[in-house]
């Protein structure tokens, strides 16, 4: 069931055109990440979702209702800041049980919510404390009890472990997911990180120049990236000219293939490669090795290319060695544009 449609919203700012026209339908129970480099648009878009900022054209529903000209309050979500944004003045329970008091409950019912929210993100213990006297990991858990207490559907979170160091980061994410998951909540995540999209999301809608290039699952986004934009932006691609059927190789740049490192295999020129593999001659030009992978940068032409391997280089394979690029055509993947 479609809990949030976004219908063809556009903003501008002046002349600079923030969001063209964006379209996305999010299903109940979703985890949606918007992906993508700075400026992009993902929060303009979050805001526009939020009602923080009015969109020039196209339609927000959620739930069916269209909530277009409603205030953030109105609308059936909460929303995570990057910088937790809490009372300073209030205790950690009194910051959780402030949503459920302005929406109408007594002290005594919040209180039991706002202990039960903060049960969720394993802070129970810590209710009668000050925000100021905890870590950031912690102060996020308590934004994030502070935005779940109300049951909202929809939560958006605007890059709410950007200020945490990359250690916790990673804990939060595994945490973050797993109560998206027991809450059913669904979650509209902006990050520019593309691991933490990967690591979280069942849908990643990676985001250009204010359009959605692709709105795909991690594994689809990564294998089938639908544009060059795409490839580039999630992890690293090597970009092959192809034959438009995808088996043999171009002479002109035909067709973009995209062929990730850990596919590509590299040959001394006396050996043979598998059947059915494809060839380029290229030279080396670099090599490291990096605590269990092996990256190889090799010029083939006028392309670079770069094959990554699980332990140690093979000592022939080093800076100015010609050796033969090898891979199997059907981990190629053809780009649309
Ligand atoms: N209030 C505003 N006034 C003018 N321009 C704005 C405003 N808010 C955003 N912009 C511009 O709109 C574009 C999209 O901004 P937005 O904040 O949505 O990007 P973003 O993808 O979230 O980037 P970041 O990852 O850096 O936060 C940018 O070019 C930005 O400069």
């Amino acid at each position: 069931m479609t809990l949030l449609a976004i219908q063809d919203v556009s903003k501008s700012f002046s002349s600079h055109r923030a969001l063209d026209r964006v379209s996305l339908d999010v299903m109940q129970g979703e985890f949606i990440s918007l992906l993508g480099p700075s400026g992009c648009g993902k929060t303009t878009l979050l805001r526009v979702i939020g009602g923080f900022m009015s969109a020039d054209g196209g339609r927000i529903i959620i739930d069916g209702q269209d909530v277009s000209s409603l205030p953030p309050e109105r609308r059936p979500l909460n929303t995570v800041f990057q910088n937790y944004a809490l009372f300073p003045h209030m205790t950690v329970l009194e910051n959780v049980s402030y949503g459920p008091r302005r929406a109408g409950a007594s002290r005594k019912e919040a209180e039991v919510r706002a202990h039960e929210a903060l049960e969720m993100v394993g802070l129970a213990a810590m209710a009668p404390r000050s925000p100021r006297a905890m870590s950031g990991g912690q102060q996020q858990r308590v934004a994030l009890a502070r935005a779940i207490v109300n049951k909202p559907k929809l939560l958006l979170l605007d890059e709410p472990l950007s200020a945490l160091d990359l250690q916790l980061r990673k804990r939060m994410q595994i945490e973050l997911k797993q109560l998206q998951v027991q809450l059913g909540i669904t979650f509209i995540f902006v990050t520019h990180d593309q691991d933490e999209a990967m690591a979280m999301s069942d849908r990643i809608a990676v985001m250009s120049a204010g359009r959605i290039e692709q709105i795909d699952e991690p594994e689809t986004i990564y294998r089938r990236p639908r544009t060059r934009f795409v490839a580039d932006f999630i992890g690293e691609a090597n970009i092959v000219p192809m034959q438009k059927d995808g088996h043999s190789l171009a002479r002109d740049a035909a067709f973009d293939g995209v062929l990730r490192p850990e596919n590509l295999r590299v040959f001394t020129r006396a050996e043979s490669l598998p059947d059915g593999w494809l060839s380029l001659p290229a030279t080396v030009s670099a090599s490291t090795y990096v605590g269990g992978t092996s990256n190889i940068y090799m010029v083939s032409g006028d392309r670079s290319l770069h094959a990554r391997s699980y332990g140690v280089l093979p000592s022939d394979i080093r800076e100015g060695v010609e050796i033969i690029a090898g891979f199997d055509p059907a981990d190629i993947h053809i780009l649309e544009g």
